[in-house]
């Protein structure tokens, strides 16, 4: 097992979720098939209220911005208020969050709904969200240490806060002290990274941020933050640049913190 040492300057871990937290096969072959299977559903049920409208607008208005892609399905207005004519919009509503689904778009949009359909799922006891085994015994370590500890996902803050609060261990929400999503901005880009030190009131020096992607180590690196990549079972593989370059951990409990013995 290695040893990461986490820099003196560190005051708060940022984590991200899926191939860090979470197996990624948990998204891909649990969250993700009950969207696809259930969004036309959720929608004919819930299409009358208001953060469905919401929902719906957000996407039409990523479709638009969309329309340079190749494959994009436009979400058209409602005209009238006949049933044929939800049936309509619902059914395009539908093949573009498919569509978006099958390129893993991470919009805002897209997560945003996401997250509201998972709630059912979660809430019923259909799925429990799944953390790696070492994820609660380490928290609960750095956070007796006094280490702030925050998520930052392309899934919205609801649906972070369904699969910790949902989860396999039970309901640990209790161990963060705060969620981001993209709401904040991107996670392959810098500024995102900026603006979450800015929100959590220090510098990026004092921020360690965990992830499974090269692309978003980058750009909190280049935000002046700490970061290390986790290698999870599942996880994409890494180049050998790529594993010369970053610090490189399995599990969380190779984290040894400036004061641990
Ligand atoms: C937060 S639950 C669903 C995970 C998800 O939709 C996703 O896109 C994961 O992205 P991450 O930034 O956690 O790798
Ligand atoms: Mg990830």
């Amino acid at each position: 097992m290695g040893v990461l040492s986490v820099p003196a300057a560190v005051r708060a871990i940022l984590l991200d979720i899926e191939g860090t937290t979470t197996p990624i096969a948990f998204v891909k072959d649990t969250l993700f098939p009950y969207i696809r299977d259930n969004v036309q559903e959720y929608l004919r049920v819930h299409w009358e209220e208001e953060e469905c409208q919401q929902d719906v607008s957000l996407l039409r208005k990523q479709a638009e911005e969309d329309s340079n892609l190749a494959g994009v399905v436009p979400i058209p207005p409602e005209t009238g208020t006949r049933e044929e004519d939800s049936e309509r919009v619902i059914e395009a509503v539908v093949d573009n969050v498919h569509w978006q689904m099958s390129l893993d778009r991470k919009t805002t949009a897209l997560k945003q709904l996401q997250g509201h359909i998972w709630k059912a799922a979660y809430t019923t006891g259909q799925v429990k969200g799944e953390v790696f085994e070492d994820v609660v015994p380490a928290i609960r370590k750095w956070r007796e240490a006094g280490m702030k500890v925050y998520i930052y996902s392309s899934g919205s803050v609801e649906a972070q806060k369904l699969l910790f609060g949902y989860s396999t261990e039970g309901d640990i929400l209790e161990l963060f002290d705060g969620h981001f999503d993209t709401k904040i901005g991107h996670k392959v880009e810098s500024e995102s990274y900026k603006r979450i030190a800015a929100s959590i009131g220090c510098s990026t020096d004092n921020i360690l941020f965990l992830t499974d992607v090269t692309q978003e180590a980058n750009a909190a690196e280049e935000a002046d933050m700490h970061v290390a990549v986790v290698i999870r079972p599942g996880n994409a593989g890494l180049t050998d640049d790529e594993k010369s370059y970053y610090s490189l951990v399995t599990s969380f409990s190779e984290l040894c913190l400036p004061s641990s013995p």
